[in-house]
């Protein structure tokens, strides 16, 4: 067998190899992508994530860099079959006893395991390369997605809403973009594997007596029927992976949450002593995190069971089949060892299919995840909701329906029209739709329907009981939705002293948690504050005094009275001392009743 290996001429035949199979996998993995895109879900869902990344329009970057990996994957496949003759001429030499052939080929070993090598380093550096860049690119184009439309919070009103989104974001585009590139090449290096030691071992192989008849390439045959039943068999028995890993991501991501949210709510919990309820949630939910792990690592353990013995028993398979014919002088040492490589290497090749199945179900389960992200947030942005167009200089609502997600109403047919420098006071039984009328001004409750025109984008402010302050410095929740440095030292710390918040002056850049160290009240000043520096023409404020007396209350309204007297001012508050800084007040009467009176 190697005494007609012509290593003189290799390098061009190598060469001439290696461009034919370049353009037949291009050609074939653009062929499979189109067929698994087409007619396979997985592969749809892929589509939908993938494609926008590989856009030669968007860049063409991502595409040039799989050809450049496919090119060197083939590159040092080539290389295997390379060495797998150069073995064979070592083994040989050694069965000859032939010192000379022996070092020679020692010597060409070595040049070839030196290209392989640099080549799959090579290979490993700019597959890193690209699994980070496309990670990052998608994690930039889910939390766009995410962010869009507010689907972020609008998606809690859609029919299926989906859980842990910070999870599928972080975890799951991960997983995405890494198992995208090590599936897919992974099944393009043990194609390449497949075919081109399968050709080793059909020069290899001879007939082989089965049941009387003579089977001829035996080896070949044998080993594909091989690994094809036990990847049939491992198929079978790893289906159940897929449902379960979904559900792994699942209840870990939610009972992640849970102790999240106790320590978010840690003050409240230890005021009431409540560890004894939190502890039996926590447990609830671990409990099943648990269960889940049990029934993976039970049909994992089926799993590699079967793929271990499969393995082992490859080992020998080879040297048992090719024995009797070195016993018979037909072939020599070097052909047996070349064999038993080359049918490893179709057996890891074919194996890998096999083994890779746990991976997929994985992968499958984070396309399922991704994408249901995708609808939800679509969906979550196709809710109905009342149209809001911009006014620059009046707040005017026409024909406002609003109603409760189980179709009670709310308020029917408002209509009111406000100009710069008044002042609007909603007041209401509890329950009767106060803070969901003002969601429905900022189009944030779809189950509304009218017309809003009032100042949009930055123009406008809203004020809750406890106003958000974001993370990092005081600074940064002065100026939210502003970015910091617009707002100037000298004008935040002025502002601290009106509301005041003096004694925080010298502590403007301090990075805190500042929703924690502040008191409510403290924090509904800073609100204040906030609308101050930011000089909207329109202020929503839901109860954002009810948190300081009377007295105080009276001073943060003056400012806002004297400060921005242009300032249009909607308010949700129970105190008649509110009264005095409103020119309208309306009344939500219950039943979708309202009534509205001059102050
Ligand atoms: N996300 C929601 N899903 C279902 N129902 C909701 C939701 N948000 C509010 N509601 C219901 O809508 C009604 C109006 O709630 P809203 O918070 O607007 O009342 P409110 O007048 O501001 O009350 P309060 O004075 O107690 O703050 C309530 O019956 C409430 O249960």
């Amino acid at each position: 067998m190697t005494a007609g290996w012509d290593w003189r001429h290799e390098w061009f035949a190598s060469l001439t190899w290696t461009g034919v199979a370049c353009v037949a996998t291009v050609a074939g993995c653009a062929v499979a992508v189109w067929l698994v895109t087409r007619y396979t879900r997985w592969g749809r869902q892929f589509r939908r994530l993938a494609f926008p990344y590989f856009d030669p329009l968007r860049s063409r970057g991502p595409l040039l860099m799989v050809v450049l990996m496919l090119g060197l994957t083939i590159l040092t496949v080539r290389l295997s079959v390379l060495i797998s003759y150069a073995l064979n001429d070592v083994f040989t030499a050694l069965g000859r006893l032939d010192a000379q052939a022996f070092w020679s080929s020692i010597a060409l070993f070595a040049a070839l395991a030196a290209c392989y090598v640099a080549g799959s380093l090579t290979n490993y550096l700019l597959a890193q390369r690209f699994t980070i860049h496309w990670r990052t690119w998608l994690t930039d184009h889910m939390i766009s997605d995410w962010l869009q439309g507010q689907a972020y919070h609008r998606s809690q009103f859609v029919t299926e809403p989906v859980d842990n989104p910070d999870q599928r974001i972080q975890e799951d585009v991960q997983q995405f973009a890494e198992q995208s590139y090590s599936l897919s090449m992974g099944s393009v290096d043990a194609a390449l594997r497949l075919v081109s030691f399968t050709a080793v071992l059909w020069g290899l192989s001879g007939p082989v007596p089965v049941l009387g008849f003579q089977v001829p390439r035996a080896m070949v045959l044998l080993s594909y029927v091989y690994v094809l039943v036990a990847s049939l068999i491992a198929f079978r028995v790893g289906r159940p992976l897929i449902r379960l890993e979904f559900l792994r991501e699942g209840l870990s991501a939610s009972f992640r949450y849970a102790l999240i949210r106790l320590r978010d709510h840690s003050e409240n919990i230890a005021f009431y002593g409540g560890e004894r309820v939190e502890r039996a949630a926590l447990a609830t939910r671990f409990t099943a995190v648990i269960a889940n792990a049990w029934t993976i690592a039970l049909r994992r353990l089926k799993l590699q069971g079967f793929n271990d013995s499969v393995t082992q028993l490859a080992q020998v398979f080879p040297y048992v089949i090719q024995a009797p014919r070195f016993f018979a002088g037909a072939i020599t040492l070097g052909d047996v060892t070349q064999t038993a490589d080359a049918f490893g290497q179709v057996h890891d090749s074919l194996s890998f299919f096999r083994n890779s199945y746990d991976s997929f179900a994985g992968y499958r389960a984070a396309l399922d995840r991704l994408t249901a992200l995708m609808d939800a947030n679509h969906d979550a942005r196709r809710l109905p909701s009342p149209t809001v167009a911009d006014h620059p200089g009046a707040l005017v609502i026409e024909g406002l329906r609003v109603w409760r997600p189980d179709h009670e109403p709310l308020i029917e047919g408002l209509t009111l029209t406000m100009n710069p420098g008044q002042a609007l006071l909603v007041k209401g039984a509890s329950g009767s739709g106060k803070t969901t009328l003002l969601r429905s001004m900022a189009n944030l409750w779809p189950h509304a329907h009218g017309t809003i025109r009032r100042p949009t984008g930055g123009r406008t402010l809203f004020l809750s009981q406890q106003p958000y302050l974001p993370m990092g410095s005081l600074r940064t929740a002065l100026a939210y939705p502003e970015p910091p440095q617009l707002i100037e030292d000298r004008a935040a710390r002025e502002m601290l002293h009106k509301v005041q918040l003096g004694h925080l002056e010298f502590r403007i850049d301090e990075e805190a948690h500042w929703s924690r160290i502040l008191s409510p009240g403290e924090q509904q000043r800073l609100g204040f504050a906030r609308i101050l520096l930011n000089r909207p023409h329109l202020v929503f404020l839901d109860e954002a005094t009810s948190a300081v007396d009377e007295g105080l209350e009276h001073a943060l309204y003056r400012l806002i009275r004297e400060r921005l007297p242009g300032c249009m001012v909607v308010s949700v508050g129970h105190r008649s001392t509110l009264n005095a800084f409103h020119t309208h007040h309306l009344s939500l009467l219950g039943a979708g009743r309202w009534g509205m009176a001059p102050a």
